[in-house]
């Protein structure tokens, strides 16, 4: 890295330590006057960020404030969040994320990421090479038509491969250098966006089909010559496009998707710690899905593989699985089932959502269904009603669209309910007794994951990685977590977490043959060792 001086030291991002230089450093790289007298360290620093944080008027100015303090500088910025994760990921992540993409073209200050069009066909890999840094080891890209539960948000959706790679710089420590968040903006469906006059992206209708396939296998081969130690992270795809792209590029080239595979990880890692508490054998349980998109099919794939490894067989494993569509439950010979949904469509009655509950009795209830209020009262309820602890997991994003609330989900369940949900809730004061509900967000998982691929340089991520993930993630979950009714650790503790799940999928990488570099009998110190510190 060439080292600045004078004002370009200042200006620059990456190197800047701002009123944080010491005097020597002030001497020696020409800032003397160029700074006010004080020598503030970080723990100054950060005082006043926390300080300008709270004072903007709502969570949208907080989150411009942020990715300003980002674009300036970097190692304060990312401080700040792995200090204060808790107050700070909500803002960068969701639920506002979710409002940031919605209102990406207005507030919209410096470019951050890379663009790739229809236009560029045949040029990805000369685009890729304008990206400032070479040794590239992340990118998250999506190509934004099912941004959290908000739909198509064409190029507003950048918002979210943002938001993703500073969960996996401060949460699991890759160096910000290394990562590349990437817009695959083929165009978008949606017309208000595209009558915006301050629209910023491709502003015609999605190139679909075998034109939109080539551009994707044109991406992933250019990344693969031009960064060939690079994770491609696919992120908020829609389904059908999310699962081909998994099947496509799954066997040949180092990636995953977030919104299948992470998903179906931290929610197994829900229900395997919940069975600490309902004191039920994971293997006994019955499962319900709400909704048959990426996120469910995904975590049902998943349930399965566990299902296998807890002793059961597919079949047996398979029919522990049960889908509700907006048709009502997903039964065999019923008309509209998605293909990677029939192995769940068991032989059975037709029944709607509540009487379907009534009749098969599910221990744990999830939802990904991207829509408010699915789950009602009279659902929470009857899931109460069958079960001492009814387990529901409202998974969609951003709070806007969760299944159910938190509080609804206590008060309805007489405080019975262990609950978690995509994004975060505060806690519920119900009579005497306090619940701390826990998120139940990817962010648990892919950073980990990441970590972990990057750390023993695996060659393809699997599925034994994701299982592995969601084991390591549920052990780590404290007994006094428990306590508050928290299926999952306190996000104080995300870099205990990935270091945890980077040294499990490292282990599995090595017993599936994966590795292309030798790894150090002590996995954890060098795991460890490699987790970037935003230090001065
Ligand atoms: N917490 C987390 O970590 C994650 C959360 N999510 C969230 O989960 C949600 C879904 O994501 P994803 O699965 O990728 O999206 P998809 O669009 O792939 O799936 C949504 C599914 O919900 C169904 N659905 C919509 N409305 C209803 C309804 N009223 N009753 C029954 N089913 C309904 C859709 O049916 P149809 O096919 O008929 O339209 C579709 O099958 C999003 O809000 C997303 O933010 C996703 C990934 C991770
Ligand atoms: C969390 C996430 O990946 C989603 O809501 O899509
Ligand atoms: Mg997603």
């Amino acid at each position: 890295m060439k080292i600045l001086r004078g004002k370009a030291l200042l200006d620059d991002p990456a190197q800047t330590k701002s009123t944080a230089f010491t005097r020597d450093e002030r001497d020696k790289y020409g800032l003397r006057g160029l700074l006010p007298y004080d020598i503030a360290d970080v723990e100054k620093q950060k005082e006043r960020v926390l300080g300008n944080i709270r004072r903007q008027s709502s969570d949208i100015e907080k989150y411009i404030f942020l990715i300003t303090l980002l674009e300036r500088n970097q190692r304060l910025f990312y401080r700040t969040m792995i200090d204060h994760i808790e107050e700070i990921m909500p803002l960068v992540y969701t639920p506002t994320v979710g409002e940031a993409c919605k209102e990406f073209a207005h507030i919209f200050r410096k470019p951050q990421g890379l663009y790739i069009t229809p236009e560029d066909r045949g040029d990805i890999k000369l685009l890729l090479g304008n990206w400032p840094e070479t040794d590239i080891r992340i990118i998250v890209v999506t190509d934004g038509e099912r941004i959290l539960g908000l739909g198509d948000l064409g190029a507003n959706g950048m918002g979210i491969p943002i938001g993703k790679i500073a969960l996996y710089i401060a949460c699991a420590g890759i160096h910000p250098a290394q990562c590349m968040p990437v817009m695959l903006d083929v165009g978008t469906n949606n017309v208000s966006l595209r009558e915006d006059p301050l629209y910023l992206g491709y502003p015609f209708p999605r190139i679909n089909g075998v034109v939109y396939q080539s551009l994707v296998d044109e991406f992933v081969k250019a990344v693969q010559l031009l960064f060939p130690n690079a994770l491609i992270q696919f992120e908020d795809f829609l389904a059908p496009n999310a699962f081909e792209f998994l099947d496509r590029y799954g066997k040949q080239a180092r990636c995953f998707n977030d919104d299948i595979q992470g998903t179906a990880a931290v929610t197994l890692a829900g229900v395997y710690t919940s069975c600490r508490i309902t004191r039920k054998k994971f293997s006994d349980l019955t499962i319900m899905f709400l909704g048959t998109g990426s996120a469910a099919g995904g975590i049902a794939e998943l349930m399965v593989d566990a299902f296998c490894a807890a002793g059961l067989n597919k079949k047996e494993a398979q029919a522990r699985l049960w889908f509700v569509d907006r048709k009502g439950l997903v039964v065999a010979n019923r008309e509209g089932i998605k293909p990677r949904i029939e192995a769940f469509a068991h032989k059975y009655g037709r029944h709607n959502f509540l009487d379907a509950i009534s009749s098969i009795k599910p221990d744990v209830l999830i939802g990904a269904t991207g829509v408010a209020g699915t789950f009602t009262e009279d659902i929470v309820r009857k899931m109460a009603e069958i079960n001492e602890h009814p387990v529901i997991i409202a998974l969609s994003n951003p709070t806007s669209h969760t299944e159910c609330t938190a509080i609804d989900a206590y008060t309805w369940s007489d405080g019975r309910v262990i609950f978690a949900s995509g994004s975060p809730f505060k806690a519920v004061q119900l009579g005497e007794k306090l619940f701390k509900p826990a998120q139940g967000n990817n962010a648990y998982i892919f950073p980990g994951v990441g970590l972990g691929v990057q750390a023993c340089a695996a060659r393809l991520v699997t599925q034994s990685m994701f299982l592995a993930a969601a084991e390591a993630l549920a052990n780590i979950v404290s007994e006094e977590e428990i306590s508050v009714g928290a299926v999952y650790p306190s996000l104080k503790r995300i870099r205990e977490v990935s270091y945890t799940i980077a040294v499990a999928v490292c282990r599995v990488a090595l017993s599936e043959g994966l590795t292309e570099v030798d790894l150090p009998d002590d996995l954890e110190t060098y795991v460890e060792s490699l987790m970037y510190q935003p230090d001065y």
